[in-house]
């Protein structure tokens, strides 16, 4: 299977924060933000792989910043690394300052996607070549991710999670 850049899958929505989307300090609603990621995350999985996507894990989320009411919010979702029927997203979440237009990094998460055929089973997707340095960083430490993401999960044993033991020993 061909390798494919991260760029190609590169997601970017953009919306507005309107009242029914807030909490009682008119701030974004981090459920409204988890959804809005699994959504952009969900159209890069897709791009990259070509087929059906479900999300298999949510394995990072920082909350860093509020994103206040009216705030223009954008979501850029790419993938960051393949393994054999499982992808890493990177997803980072920009506001825009409305006088300046001047954007600042308000959340980072990492999900994880699974690519099934029609009766859900995993099939295998192709694999990132990735460009940027930010991209080489990322690919670098997604098989760590992915194995604390197994661990925790119940689905490895930590014995078995050889990335996440070398940052120990
Ligand atoms: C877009 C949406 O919101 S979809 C709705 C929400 N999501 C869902 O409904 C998904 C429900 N879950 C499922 O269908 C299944 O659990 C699946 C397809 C995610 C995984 O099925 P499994 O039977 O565990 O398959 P299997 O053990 O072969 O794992 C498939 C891949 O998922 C990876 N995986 C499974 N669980 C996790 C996890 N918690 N974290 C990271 N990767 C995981 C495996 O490592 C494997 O990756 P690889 O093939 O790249 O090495």
């Amino acid at each position: 299977m061909q390798a494919k850049t991260p760029s190609e899958s590169l997601t970017i929505l953009t919306d507005l924060v309107l009242p029914s989307e807030t909490n009682p300090l008119n701030n974004l609603f981090g459920g409204e933000l988890l959804a809005r990621m699994d959504r952009a995350a969900s159209i890069a999985a897709r791009r990259h792989s070509r087929r059906i996507v479900v999300t298999a894990s949510v394995n990072h989320v920082a909350f860093n910043r509020s994103i206040a009411l009216g705030s223009v919010v954008t979501i850029e979702a790419k993938v960051s690394r393949s393994f054999n029927t499982s992808m890493e997203i990177f997803i980072d979440v920009w506001i825009e300052d409305r006088e300046s237009g001047v954007r600042a990094k308000a959340n980072e998460a990492i999900y994880s996607f699974v690519a099934v055929d029609e009766q859900g089973r995993p099939v295998s997707v192709p694999p990132v070549t990735p460009e940027t340095d930010l991209e080489k960083e990322r690919f670098d430490a997604a098989l760590r991710r992915k194995q604390l993401s197994l661990v925790l999960a119940g689905k490895m044993k930590p014995s078995e999670a050889t990335e996440l033991k070398a940052l120990f020993l």
